[in-house]
C-alpha cells in the first residue's frame, strides 16, 4: 500500500484511495461523499460493505459511511436519510504525508437540492486517516438568507465477526428511543448491550466513548458535536427483507451512528455546525 491520496475507480465509482506508510488504508466514494472501507495497519476491513450494494451512482451505497444529512431516516418529508448520501461531492483539499492522509469533501445545493430543501448550505466531510485511527468531520454552513434547521448523522457500518459474540460498552444509563418498539423511550440498564435480536436505538445525548468489544479485537468509538448515538441492527427477517443485503448479513455488521437526530440543529444566516465521529481500532 503506497503512502498518499491516489484517485482510483471503485467498481465503477470514482473515489479516492488513502494510505500511510504504515499501512493504513481507506477508500472514499464520491458519490455520496461516502466512505467504503477503511482497515488500519495489518488488520482486516473494519466497516462493512455489502456484498449485494447497488453501485449504479443513484442507489445508496449499503454499508461504509453513509452522510445523512439534511434528514436522519424518517424524521421528516424527505426521502430517507436526506440526499447527500445520493449526490456527487466534490474534493476540496487533499493532502498527505507518511502519517496521515486527510480528505476534504464537499456539496453544496444545487436546484436539486433546493427543489427538495429549499435552502442555501454548503457541507463539508474531512476525512483523516492516521495509523490506527479514522476521523470523520461534518460541517455545514447556512449560506441562505433565512434560518434552516436539520438532522444529520454519520451512519457508520462496522464489520464485526459474530453480531451475537459482540458487545457495546458505554451506553449504561443512557436514555433511548426504541424504534423497534413503537418508538418508547427506554433507559438503558445493561453494563453492556448484546445485539440478540433486531435493533433500532436512538440513545440521546450520549456523553462519553463507546467501545466494541469482539473476542480478539475492540473498537473505540467517539463523537463530539454529535449528541446521539444509534445503534441498528436489522436481524434475521429486516436482512431478508433489504434487497441489497445478504439474508445473513445481521451477523456481520453492526451500526454505531454519530448522529443529530432528537434536537434538529439550526442555524441562522451564516453560522456553521460540525460534529464529527472517531474510530480507534485496538
Ligand atoms: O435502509 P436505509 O434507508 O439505509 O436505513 C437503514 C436504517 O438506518 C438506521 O439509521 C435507522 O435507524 C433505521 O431505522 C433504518 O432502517
Amino acid at each position: 500500500m503506497t503512502a498518499g491520496i491516489e484517485r482510483i475507480d471503485f467498481r465503477g465509482l470514482p473515489a479516492l484511495r488513502l494510505g500511510t506508510r504504515n499501512g493504513a488504508s481507506a477508500v472514499v466514494s464520491l458519490f455520496g461523499g461516502q466512505v467504503l472501507s477503511w482497515t488500519p495497519p495489518g488488520g482486516t476491513d473494519r466497516l462493512y460493505l455489502s456484498p449485494n450494494a447497488v453501485l449504479d451512482r443513484k442507489t445508496p451505497i449499503r454499508g461504509g459511511i453513509p452522510v445523512c444529512f439534511p434528514q436522519f431516516a424518517d424524521l421528516g418529508a424527505l426521502p430517507a436519510h436526506g440526499f447527500a448520501r445520493t449526490r456527487d461531492w466534490s474534493v476540496l483539499t487533499e493532502r498527505g504525508s507518511k502519517d496521515y492522509a486527510l480528505v476534504t469533501l464537499g456539496l453544496v445545493d444545487d436546484e436539486a437540492t433546493r427543489t427538495l430543501w429549499p435552502h442555501a448550505f454548503s457541507a463539508e466531510l474531512s476525512i483523516l486517516l492516521e495509523e490506527s485511527r479514522l476521523d470523520l468531520e461534518f460541517e455545514v454552513t447556512n449560506t441562505g438568507d433565512g434560518d434552516l434547521e436539520f438532522t444529520a448523522a454519520l451512519h457508520t457500518y462496522l464489520a464485526v465477526r459474530e453480531v451475537e459474540e459482540s458487545r457495546l460498552e458505554g451506553l449504561h444509563g443512557f436514555s433511548f428511543r426504541d424504534k423497534t418498539d413503537a418508538n418508547r423511550i427506554k433507559r438503558d440498564s445493561g453494563d453492556v448491550l448484546l445485539i440478540e435480536g433486531e435493533a433500532d436505538r436512538v440513545y440521546h445525548d450520549v456523553q462519553r466513548p463507546v467501545l466494541l468489544r469482539e473476542y480478539d479485537r475492540s473498537l473505540g468509538i467517539n463523537a463530539e458535536g454529535f449528541p446521539d448515538v444509534v445503534v441498528w441492527n436489522p436481524w434475521i427477517e429486516r436482512s431478508k427483507a433489504i434487497v441489497d443485503l445478504p439474508d445473513d448479513a445481521f451477523r456481520h455488521m453492526l451500526c454505531v451512528e454519530a448522529a443529530a437526530a432528537q434536537q434538529p440543529v439550526r442555524l441562522a444566516p451564516g453560522e456553521s455546525w460540525w460534529g464529527r465521529q472517531t474510530l480507534v481500532a485496538l
